[in-house]
């Protein structure tokens, strides 16, 4: 199946400048695609790289080699020889990204922050109001809430808010960095849907989840990141990329290669 984005040999090394120049080596010559109405998810321990790999997706980080490709309006571009205004653009219409975190704006309301990708796409007020109480009472925020800032929301309202966001307009490519850490099991299986819904829809999902519960429930493929592994390919032979595990949910069956293959 064609691809959306392509994640092709990119190896990031941190270096930390301030503190006497220290190196943390975490991507190693990384690939994998990732199809339309996919949802791929990161495996692996703590440190592993996950975040990293997404950042690096979004282009929040610059790698030191590999391409990161994606299927843009009809383009293929590669997010680490774009502008910033060009990542916006990429961002704004092609890769949506919902972390645990909300970026909270003082004095804009709950229901302001869940309108405004559907406003900067045009669609009229009345109709994004609409779209966002409909989300905001599918994630179980209190009507009393909309209209207040989020700014002293609990931990699991903020991430709700920011989900709400998340789904509000229609992506491409999704990217999730523990969307659900803080919610309750209903709640979670909310986002599950939510996730369901836009995979249907075409939408292909690259995520990290801790919660193994979920991580079976939203995977089409998971693939496990190992730090500081060996390069092999199935046969044990240089593969050119680090390590992963695939689990194939439809055909269930565990298959050890080189991310790029397909499966
Ligand atoms: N901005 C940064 N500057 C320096 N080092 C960083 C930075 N971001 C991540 N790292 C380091 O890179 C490594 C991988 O971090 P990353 O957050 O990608 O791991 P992870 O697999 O997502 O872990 P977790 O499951 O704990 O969230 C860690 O050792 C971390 O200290």
């Amino acid at each position: 199946m064609e691809w959306v984005v392509n994640i092709e040999k990119i190896r990031k090394t941190f270096c930390l400048h301030t503190q006497g120049n220290v190196t943390i080596p975490v991507l190693d010559e990384v690939s994998l695609s990732l199809a339309a109405g996919e949802s791929v998810v990161l495996e692996g321990p703590s440190g592993a790289g996950k975040s990293t790999l997404l950042k690096l997706v979004y282009g929040n980080y610059r790698m030191e080699t590999g391409r990161v490709w994606v299927r843009h309006q009809g383009q293929v571009v590669e997010m680490g020889g774009l502008t910033p205004m060009e990542v916006v653009a990429v961002r704004n219409t092609t890769i949506g990204y919902v972390s645990q975190f909300l970026r909270v704006i003082p004095r804009v309301s709950a229901l302001d922050v869940v309108m405004e990708p559907m406003l900067g796409r045009g669609m009229p007020s009345d109709l994004a109001g609409q779209k966002a109480r409909t989300l905001l009472e599918r994630l179980r925020i209190p009507g009393r809430l909309w209209d207040l800032s989020p700014t002293t929301f609990s931990g699991g309202e903020q991430q709700r808010i920011n989900i709400a966001r998340g789904f509000a307009v229609p992506y491409p490519v999704m990217l999730l960095d523990e969307p659900t850490a803080s919610l309750d099991p209903a709640n979670t299986r909310t986002v599950c849907d939510l996730m369901e819904e836009a995979r249907k829809s075409g939408t292909a999902f690259l995520g990290i989840f801790h919660d193994q519960g979920v991580r079976q429930q939203v995977a089409t493929r998971s693939l496990s990141m190992a730090p500081g592994s060996q390069v092999k390919d199935a046969s044990g032979g240089p593969a050119g990329g680090q390590v992963f595990e695939k689990f194939d949910k439809h055909s269930s069956r565990r298959l050890m290669g080189h991310p790029m293959e397909a499966t």
